[in-house]
């Protein structure tokens, strides 16, 4: 029999990429759907692209309406996932496309995000050590932001194999999907178009912490980012840009073995041939993240560029590959590999 799933947030950008990927899911049905401001309206106005919920309609996001499912994903505001996980069963798989329990430090949150911290669950990127044991069989599952997703892929693997210092650099550009649907005066096509913005700047990013503490525990001690995000004039997609001083003995070879490891048998991560660069058109819609690594040799640095979907593997694909892995289905099932192109 199908799992029952219901998304809270389903109007919004993360909702609705979860829901485009549950249609082709072949373990689910969708069940209900809900919002914030837009509750009452047709679905079709709102997510017109899912053409199969053209005609349901939006309904509030209370206790009452998530109740009777198996399975609910939150793509709601920061700091409202809280109440609305607290209200659904131990029972219930809860996943949570928002930051609310991703940290682990309360302090963290606290400084970057200016409320209480809820809590922490087992944390959604399985190629991260030790992360898919912990998503398995799991009810609750934290979705990392997307960001963090394509810093922590791009860089892993150099600390799992001790090949650089413990402080990096990383600017990433992201399409404007990143900020949500909500009205922004600097998101306005004509403040976008044509144009690259930074943002951020100077530490203040809250996926700063949440870097930090992905890499850590591989690189065996802490991690300090320097991270400057920016805007790209593109709907989706991140690209980022990670460098790091080499640590004596670090070679080319030892540096390609290590992501090639790294790498080894995960269905969503490809480090490219040599000479080849990620760029993000090539995982638009797709759960891929493409990897790149090279040692610059005058630099003394190691240079580390990965490609996501912002909205895909940094949200609602990995969202749904940490279902999979919870509910012990095939990890790849349900989420597409192929991008779309041009
Ligand atoms: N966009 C991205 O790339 C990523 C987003 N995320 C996370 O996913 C979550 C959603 O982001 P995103 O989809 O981009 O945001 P959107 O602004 O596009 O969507 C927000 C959703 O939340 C609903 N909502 C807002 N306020 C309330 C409320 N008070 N009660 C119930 N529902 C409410 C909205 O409903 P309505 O339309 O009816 O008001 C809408 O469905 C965030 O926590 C974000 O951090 C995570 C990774 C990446
Ligand atoms: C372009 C853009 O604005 N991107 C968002 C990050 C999107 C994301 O992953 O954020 P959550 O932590 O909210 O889930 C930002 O920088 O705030």
């Amino acid at each position: 029999m199908a799992l029952r799933v219901a998304v809270a947030g389903a109007s919004g950008y993360a909702g609705g990429e979860v829901l485009r990927l549950l249609l082709s899911h072949p373990e689910v049905e969708i069940g209900a759907l809900t919002g914030g401001s837009n509750a009452g309206a047709v679905f079709g106005t709102l997510q017109p692209h899912l053409l199969p919920l053209a005609d349901r309609v939006l309904e509030p996001t209370t206790p009452e309406v998530l109740a009777g499912h198996d399975i609910v994903f939150l793509g709601l505001p920061h700091g409202q996932s809280a109440a609305v996980a607290e209200a659904l069963g131990d029972d219930v798989l809860v996943v949570d496309c928002g930051a609310d329990f991703r940290l682990k430090d309360p302090a963290d949150w606290e400084r970057f995000y200016g409320s209480a911290h809820a809590g922490t669950w087992p944390y959604g990127l399985p190629e991260l050590p030790g992360h898919r044991a912990a998503l398995k069989g799991t009810k609750r599952i934290a979705v990392p932001g997307c960001y963090p997703t394509a810093v922590s892929l791009a860089l892993f693997p150099a600390y799992a194999a001790r090949l650089v210092e413990t402080e990096a650099v990383v600017v990433a550009a992201s399409g404007t999907s990143g900020a949500g649907k909500a009205v922004k005066p600097h998101l306005l096509g004509s403040e976008v178009m044509g144009s690259m913005s930074p943002y951020g700047v100077g530490g203040g990013h809250r996926h700063t912490p949440e870097m930090s503490q992905n890499l850590a525990p591989v690189a065996g001690g802490p991690v300090t980012i320097s991270f400057t995000p920016t805007l790209a004039p593109m709907p989706r997609g991140i690209l980022a840009t990670c460098s790091a001083k080499a640590r004596p003995g670090t070679t080319a070879e030892r540096l390609r073995a290590a992501y090639q490891e790294a790498f080894a048998g995960e269905p969503f991560v490809r480090l490219l041939p040599e000479g080849q660069w990620p760029q993000t058109s090539s995982v638009y819609g797709s759960n891929a993240a493409l990897v790149q690594v090279v040692l610059d040799e005058h630099a003394g640095r190691v240079i580390a560029i990965s490609a996501i979907d912002n909205l895909v593997k940094g949200t609602a694909g990995g969202a749904v590959q940490s279902m999979n892995i919870a509910l012990g289905l095939p990890e790849e099932l349900g989420l597409p590999l192929n991008g779309v192109a041009p």
